[in-house]
């Protein structure tokens, strides 16, 4: 079929292989550069659109395959790397300079897990070679801190020729700003609207961010004045919701979900939390305490996809207190796989947003 051995026919050959997620050729997504040839070696770089893609292996087997297929060819080496997209941009809104993707994660009611989904999310993230700030928005809550073992960490400020810059704090690969570095713990904050506005702001055009794949905003709970700021400040990649199994729950989820609907926020999906208890003496039983299937149920009915459902571990609950979030403490607990495949499922939802 091809008489000689070139980068144009190993580009031919690769031209069928598609992006599962996009559906469209690599080739075309001009994700395949930089081909060499060496003899009977083939090499050349896969880009992919997130580090974090939950199809890695599948499309580096699929590109080996086909350029096996080329006659002479004696070995395929692949090196892979990622650019991430760009979200699309708004006209009324303002993006936050160097931060490719803006994303929500938040909550009808509080308690459901959405600060833990945020954390070991954010951290997920970063593990797989993504850049990744979280800025805790929760003023009623401020735990981002002490999950990611920064609670007594201190919020360097600093005067610019832009004015007060300030710079985040730093662990587990991810950049932190929150509420909790600027507000005494023991002291009731009453926050109006306005100056939660300005906060939110602050913390979004304010910080040296950097340059970031990913932005992570650890929404309060609810749908007030925070959910509002945010969606009208900057165009957002998209939300995701945590909710737990049980009724109330749901009920509450699906206003939120209207909510980032209505601000034409894509929601990318809902994470049920607490799906089941995993005793810790007995990990291969399994406890409906709140019920089961809700979070696919609610899922179905608005039509948005369930990204996973994490079980009720003790292990979740100590990495949090303990400023160590569960894919880092144990990678292969069952709560830290779920927490793993829900990161690149977003991931995924978000690159595939941007690009088509
Ligand atoms: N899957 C889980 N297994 C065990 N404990 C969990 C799990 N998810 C959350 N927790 C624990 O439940 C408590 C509440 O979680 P978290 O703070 O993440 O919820 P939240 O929705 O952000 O709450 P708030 O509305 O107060 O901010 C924390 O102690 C946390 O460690």
């Amino acid at each position: 079929m091809y008489d000689v051995l070139d980068s144009r026919s190993v580009l031919e050959v690769l031209r069928p292989v598609q992006d599962p997620e996009l559906r469209k050729s690599l080739v075309e997504l001009n994700m395949i550069r930089n081909v060499k040839i060496d003899g009977g070696k083939v090499s050349f770089t896969l880009v992919l659109t997130t580090p974090a893609c939950p199809l890695r292996e599948f499309i580096v087997e699929d590109c080996e395959k086909a350029v096996k297929k080329l006659p002479g060819v004696t070995e395929v080496s692949v090196d892979v790397t990622a650019e991430t997209p760009q979200q699309k941009s708004l006209p009324d809104r303002n993006g936050v300079p160097g931060v490719k993707n803006i994303l929500a994660v938040s909550s009808g009611k509080g308690g459901v897990g959405k600060s833990t989904v945020a954390v070991n999310v954010a951290v997920a993230l970063a593990q797989t070679g993504a850049k990744v700030g979280l800025l805790d928005a929760d003023i009623y809550g401020p735990n981002d801190p002490t999950m990611l073992g920064l609670a007594d960490a201190e919020i360097v400020v600093r005067s610019t020729e832009k004015g007060e810059v300030l710079e985040p704090a730093f662990n587990h690969g991810v950049k932190l700003v929150s509420m909790g570095f600027l507000i005494d713990r023991d002291q009731p904050v009453i926050w109006r609207g306005p100056m939660l506005n300005g906060v939110i702001r602050q913390f979004l055009y304010q910080v040296e961010w950097g340059e970031l794949d990913y932005l992570i905003v650890d929404m309060p709970p609810g749908t007030g004045d925070a959910q509002l700021t945010l969606t009208q400040s900057v165009p957002m990649s998209g939300a995701v919701i945590v909710t737990t199994p049980q009724t109330v729950a749901l009920l509450d989820s699906r206003k939120g979900l209207r909510m980032f609907q209505q601000m034409n926020v894509p929601v990318l999906g809902i994470v049920e939390n607490m799906s089941y208890f995993i005793p810790p003496d007995q990990p291969d039983k399994q406890y409906d305490i709140f019920g089961s299937g809700g979070g696919s149920k609610t899922a179905a009915e608005l039509e948005v996809p369930l990204l996973g459902c994490i079980p009720l571990e003790i292990s979740t609950r100590v990495g949090g207190d303990n400023g160590v979030p569960i894919v880092v403490a144990d990678p292969d607990s069952a709560s830290a796989k779920a927490l793993k495949a829900i990161a690149l499922a977003i991931a995924g939802r978000v690159s595939v947003a941007a690009l088509t």
